[in-house]
């Protein structure tokens, strides 16, 4: 599926205006301040449920405004066995509207009201590559599970419900371990629960980690970049699985109720990435680095599209970060893949650079102005 149609009320700078997005490639592009983040900030929203830049809603909340609102339109997107009736067609309508006061999310799909946002996000796969993103490689383990864990939610579908179990259960074996007296009994019933949902989530990880590793080994055997002899990918669980969860728990009660709370398990998972034995993040080059993000993220994408999935990939900035061949290997992948893409840049784009082959996809070109978007 992709995303066709959106309308934002109050978000940032952006202006109502009646586009229609292909299917395909989307080139926006605007002078600085114009509102091209913003404007994939907004899809972001549909599919992630948050802002990719920022952690505060109240950040895009148009000033002096309390709500915010993003609607948007799927349709069947770039799937083959839709005839071109059924091309166009919206198949399902998305809605999220944030009270930054009142700190109260609505969402709706379909015109119905939902609860989680999984439900919203599961129709719309969005992911980003903007300059933030090289993070994954360079960051803390928390970013490259957030990386992981995008794939799992797409691909796994009981995965959210039992990251949401997980964490109230974590919160509540948290609260115990600081409790001044420890109720050993009490530990073991939480400890029981946690070990069991951390198994789950262990499973839904290694097994979309697994499918993840063979499209990545597959795409850099393609793509025959010189250094990835001796690169390593790995999954780390949380600890170590040559014995049980429970096991572990139990071993280091004193060191967790000494620091407070959890210390092994899902929350401490991470993608161990080495070079020769080494982090990459101590022997890569600036550039090395961000190629690998790029290759990690269109492998990801292979993940999904093999499952049926049309990702949307948002595409920030990249002029900035990627050099001229790195971008045309990035764009003719998506396209390959059949990926919905939305790509800014502040000067009109050379689509001769983007498709050297002179194999350039459909595409629609947007010019962004005063935060209003119009095709050209
Ligand atoms: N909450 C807000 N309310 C109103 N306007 C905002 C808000 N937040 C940001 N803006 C303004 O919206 C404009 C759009 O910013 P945005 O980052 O989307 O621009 P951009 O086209 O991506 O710019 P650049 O090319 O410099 O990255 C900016 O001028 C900014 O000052």
């Amino acid at each position: 599926m992709a995303l066709v149609k959106i309308q934002t009320e109050n978000f940032r700078n952006l202006v109502p205006a009646p586009v229609s997005f292909s299917p395909s490639f989307n080139l926006l592009y605007g002078a600085n301040g114009s509102g091209k983040t913003s404007v994939l900030e907004a899809i972001g929203y549909l599919g992630l449920g948050r802002s990719f830049r920022v952690n505060r809603h109240q950040a895009v909340v148009r000033h002096g405004e309390q709500r915010f609102t993003v609607f948007g339109g799927l349709d069947h997107g770039l799937k083959e066995d839709v005839g071109v009736e059924g091309a166009g067609d919206l198949v399902h309508r998305l809605g999220i509207s944030r009270d930054v006061v009142q700190k109260e999310t609505a969402l709706r799909v379909d015109g119905e009201g939902v609860r989680s946002l999984s439900a919203l996000a599961v129709h719309l796969p969005v992911s980003v590559i903007d300059p933030g993103v090289f993070d994954v490689v360079a960051g803390g383990p928390g970013k490259r599970r957030q990386f992981l864990d995008w794939a799992v939610f797409h691909v796994e579908p009981s995965f959210a419900s039992t990251w949401q179990q997980c964490q109230r259960v974590t919160s509540q074996r948290n609260q115990t371990l600081r409790n001044g007296r420890l109720d050993e009994s009490l530990m073991r019933v939480w400890d029981q629960q946690y070990a069991l949902l951390s198994e789950r989530i262990n499973e839904c990880r290694a097994t979309t980690f697994a499918r993840f590793k063979t499209a990545f080994e597959a795409l850099v055997r393609e793509v025959e970049v010189g250094w990835t002899d001796g690169l390593k990918l790995e999954f780390y669980p949380g600890w170590d699985t040559t014995q049980s969860l429970m096991e572990v728990l139990v071993s280091h009660r004193e060191q967790e109720r000494k620091m407070g709370h959890t210390l092994y398990g899902p929350n401490r998972a991470d993608i161990r990435l080495k070079f020769q034995g080494r982090p990459v993040a101590e022997t890569f080059s600036r550039g090395q680095q961000k190629t690998l993000v790029i290759l990690m993220k269109i492998a990801q994408g292979m993940v999904l599209s093999e499952l049926g999935k049309q990702v949307t990939f948002l595409l920030d900035d990249i002029n900035a970060e990627l050099d001229e061949g790195h971008r045309a290997m990035l764009a003719s992948r998506l396209q390959a893949l059949g990926c919905q893409v939305f790509i800014t840049s502040i000067e009109p784009p050379l689509v001769g650079q983007l498709w050297p082959n002179g194999k350039a996809p459909e595409y629609r070109l947007f010019h962004v102005e005063h935060g209003k978007l119009t095709e050209e």
